[in-house]
């Protein structure tokens, strides 16, 4: 197979991946989409249809496919990673002998890693021993759905590279999709990664039927306790209240489309984890989040109690109602 020059290499033929392989098709950039199974790569490559995820969806041309990673990745300026944030390490390990010295890597994943606690921007520079100028992020408000109906859009695209941003910039800027360039990654990835957490916090909270008031607290008490934790790692302030924090922190409790907040509705009805993981049956990042995030928060003596009771919740050590009175009668405070 010979590849368009300078193309994407988006590999996820899974929902957010092929969403932004249109992105990138439309904005005039070659893609070649890495896909797992032959039955999407074969139908990304031949009918322009990812018949899994988005079959009534037409791809444009710019789009083709494979199954071969290392054929994917020949001569790419950029790889794409949108795979679930805890099978980045060793799926990237994999890949990462056949990525050539001049691609740069953008992470759309909004998860930590277990164990180690790392964002993936850090998993991607460990993994494969890039210069954290060659690894960038893109984060936002991104509901796939929307931005596959080619509905209105904006992110953030962070790397300490400001010109390597831009030039990703470039590449998926279309007529609906609006990227803003950032230098401050820990901010945008962290953005993206708490607000899965504080999504199933408000999916809970629907789903025990707590009214709006209580989805308006845990945003604006999520993006408080998410914008300390980033600020103490580095972040800045303001990167919290943009696109990759804000904006997707709304977005996101407010969709339906939200895994995140829907897994939390199931909960909050009283189905346990793993039978909210039956009806939702795809990647819910905050759900194996939610723990790396309280411990990366100890870890820094960061108070986090809505990421601290949707842990509780997760690891069913509390009820639905003790979870809700944890949060309630914790000491009066002034608000900051
Ligand atoms: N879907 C969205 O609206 C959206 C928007 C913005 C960001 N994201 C983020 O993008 C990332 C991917 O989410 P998604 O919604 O596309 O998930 P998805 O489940 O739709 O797709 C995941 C893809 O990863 C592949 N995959 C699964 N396990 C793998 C493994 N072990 N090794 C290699 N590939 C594997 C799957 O085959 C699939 O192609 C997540 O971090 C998510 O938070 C999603
Ligand atoms: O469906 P979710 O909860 O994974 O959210 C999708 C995107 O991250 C929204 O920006």
């Amino acid at each position: 197979m010979t590849q368009p020059s300078g193309h994407a290499a988006v590999f996820s033929g899974g929902s957010w991946g092929t969403a932004i392989a249109k992105v990138l098709g439309d904005a005039g950039t070659p893609v070649v989409v890495h896909a797992r199974r032959a039955e999407i790569a074969d139908s990304i490559a031949t009918r322009h249809r990812n018949p899994a995820y988005w079959p009534d969806t037409e791809l444009p041309p710019a789009v083709t496919a494979t199954t071969d990673p290392v054929a994917a990745l020949d001569g790419a300026q950029y790889l794409v990673l949108s795979i679930p944030a805890q099978s980045l390490r060793t799926s990237l390990a994999q890949w990462a002998p056949h990525i050539g010295p001049a691609t740069t890597i953008v992470s759309l994943m909004k998860g930590v890693e277990t164990g180690t606690h790392l964002r993936a921007s850090q998993v991607i520079a460990e993994v494969t021993g890039l210069p954290a100028y060659r690894v960038a992020v893109l984060s936002g408000p991104n509901l796939a759905a929307e931005i596959m109906a080619g509905q209105p859009a904006a992110a953030t695209i962070a790397c300490i590279d400001e010109q390597a941003a831009e030039r990703f910039q470039a590449a998926c800027h279309t007529s609906y999709f609006r990227p803003y360039t950032s230098m401050d990654v820990i901010g945008c990835e962290l953005g993206g990664a708490v607000k899965n957490v504080i999504a199933l916090a408000v999916g809970i909270a629907d789903g025990m039927g707590l009214g709006h008031n209580a989805a308006a607290v845990l945003i604006t008490r999520g993006l408080a306790e998410t914008t300390r934790l980033a600020v103490a790692l580095g972040a800045h302030p303001a990167t919290l209240a943009g696109l990759s924090g804000l904006g997707d922190l709304v977005a996101t409790c407010s969709s339906p489309l939200s895994r995140n907040r829907t897994f939390g509705t199931y909960l909050g009805r009283g189905l346990t984890v793993t039978q909210a993981a039956a009806e939702t049956r795809t990647t819910t990042e905050g759900v194996k989040s939610a723990e790396a995030i309280l411990e990366l928060a100890r870890a820094h003596s960061v108070e986090m109690p809505i990421t601290e009771v949707v842990t509780t919740v997760l690891q069913h050590k509390v009820t639905l109602a003790e979870a809700a009175a944890a949060l309630l009668q914790r000491p009066p405070k002034p608000e900051r």
